[in-house]
């Protein structure tokens, strides 16, 4: 017999701030409902049962919405003990997601575009999808979980559902359609019904999506941090296009696949003008994040009103600038080399923000400020502890300051590439627009503060410490 759901949201209260892609962490959960439970495997005596869930959880008088996907078994075998939720009068109850036995079901339902209570499963026009694949749960620190199918798939299943299509699944459809070569090749997707807002309102909601797994690439973050490594390395009379491991090349093409990319977004959702007057708005709205951080970590405090002059910049800039849909977390660890060049991922904007906002249009070089802090990233995080004084880690100030000019030499020499590939693809000339690159930039450098500050305390130099660049 399996547990009641009363037990299972009794268990759930507990297991669920122990997970990766759990978003309230640190804030006490008052609540756990079940809301909609779908079985998506026949009654069977022995086997292991798959059920669908979609659980509300209340936090702070906030409620978000979870899928799962529960398991049920009699007998939990040890390699899915890790998985386990709760064990109840003889039944257990893991998360299925860890159980290819079970997960084989959802390609099943993929392939026959089959519809089971609330849950919708759907192929991408002209796909053909292979069963039977045996998959495997992603270990990255995700906001998802990922399961790869054989080495052909990848199942994006999205944990925090919100009402309405998911950007990541909406903008691989348009760029599908528009034949664009720079993303995984889109089999599917799932969605399902889910309580919307006031009374009896009830929205549509994307909950997966099927895609190509690139079994061949290389993460784009990998591959410039062993460029940066070589350069550590490296003779220190050597330029960083000389070191070994020159990344310019890869980023000069990764530069042009992202304005092929805008251009395709573009296309498929067209472009507007924000009229002069409202880049104040934009700029108080930068000033406001700015303000909240400093309050936040006090150490941004003394880089303030540099950030500040720049916003002021960005508010009389005195001229119209155009915007459409982009990517909206833009960074190294979203893209990957493959055999047929870069490929971008997870189109779905920056977690935080909700769908509004991360639907809405704005300037293309929001992306490429998003990349160019990612290099400044690579080229710093090596410096762990380097924001110390040098005496304090038993090293003289001339090896710091070699560090430090090494990570500025490889950055800049990025930075330039990607932007030439980026303009030499069609996008608009990074050099040519200053001020709204500077003003992007140092946006984005004040949501890491505050990120790192939340996520990563270990990694908050590295924003930081970029800051006396970006504000001179
Ligand atoms: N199509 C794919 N092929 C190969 N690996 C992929 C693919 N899509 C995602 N990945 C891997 O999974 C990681 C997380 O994917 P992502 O879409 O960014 O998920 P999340 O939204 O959970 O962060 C990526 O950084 C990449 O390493
Ligand atoms: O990948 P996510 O959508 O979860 O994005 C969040 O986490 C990122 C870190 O994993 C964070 O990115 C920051 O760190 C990266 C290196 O780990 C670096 O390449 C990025 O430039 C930097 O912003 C991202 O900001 C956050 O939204």
């Amino acid at each position: 017999m399996r547990p009641p759901d009363r037990s299972i949201e009794q268990a759930l209260i507990g297991w669920l701030p122990r997970q990766r892609w759990f978003a309230g962490k640190g804030r006490a959960i008052t609540g756990v409902e079940i809301v909609t439970g779908t079985d998506m495997t026949g009654p069977a005596e022995d086997g292991p049962q798959l059920r669908h869930a979609l659980v509300e959880v209340r936090q702070d008088g906030v409620r978000d919405l979870y899928q799962l996907l529960l398991g049920f078994r009699a007998r939990l075998p040890d390699r899915l003990r890790y998985a386990e939720i709760l064990a109840l009068d003889g039944m257990h109850v893991y998360d299925a997601a860890h159980d290819p036995q079970l997960t084989a079901v959802l390609l099943e339902c993929l392939a026959e575009q089959m519809d089971l209570g609330p849950l919708s499963f759907r192929r991408a026009p002209g796909a053909v999808i292979e069963t039977g694949l045996v998959s495997l749960a992603g270990t990255a620190e995700q906001s998802n979980t990922s399961l790869v199918f054989g080495d052909a798939y990848i199942y994006k299943m999205f944990r925090r559902i919100t009402p309405g299509v998911n950007p990541d699944l909406e903008l691989n459809l348009a760029l599908s359609e528009r034949g664009c070569r720079h993303i995984p090749r889109l089999y599917g997707w799932a969605e399902m019904t889910v309580p919307g807002e006031g009374e009896g309102g009830e929205q549509r909601a994307t909950v997966g999506m099927l895609s190509e797994f690139l079994r061949t690439a290389s993460d784009g973050w990998q591959l410039a941090t062993t460029s940066v490594r070589d350069l550590y390395g490296s003779d220190s009379d050597l330029p960083a296009d000389q070191a070994g491991g020159d990344f310019a090349a890869e980023a000069e093409r990764l530069g042009t696949a992202t304005a092929s990319v805008h251009r395709d977004l573009a296309e498929a959702f067209g472009v507007r003008e924000v009229p002069a007057q409202a880049l104040r708005a934009v700029a108080a709205r930068m000033t406001e994040q700015l303000d909240t951080a400093c309050a936040e970590v006090p150490e941004l405090a003394a880089y303030a009103e540099s950030i500040r002059s720049v916003y002021k910049d960005l508010a009389e800039l005195g001229r119209p600038v155009p915007v459409q849909r982009i990517h909206g977390d833009y960074h190294l660890g979203q893209v990957m080399r493959t055999d047929r060049g870069w490929v971008l991922l997870d189109f779905e904007g920056e977690p935080a923000r909700t769908l509004a906002e991360r639907q809405a249009p704005a300037h293309p070089l929001r992306d490429v400020a998003g990349m160019l802090r990612s290099f400044e990233y690579a080229a710093r995080f090596l410096l762990a502890g380097h924001h110390e004084p040098a005496a304090a880690r038993g090293e003289d100030a001339g090896t710091t300051g070699l560090l430090e000019s090494r990570a500025r030499e490889w950055a800049d020499h990025n930075r330039g590439a990607f932007c030439r590939g980026y303009a030499e693809g069609g996008g608009p000339d990074p050099d040519a627009h200053r001020v709204l690159l500077r003003a992007f930039e140092l946006d984005k450098a004040v949501y890491e503060v505050r990120y790192e500050a939340h996520n990563r305390p270990t990694w908050l130099h590295v924003p930081l410490g970029s800051l006396p660049y970006l504000t001179t």
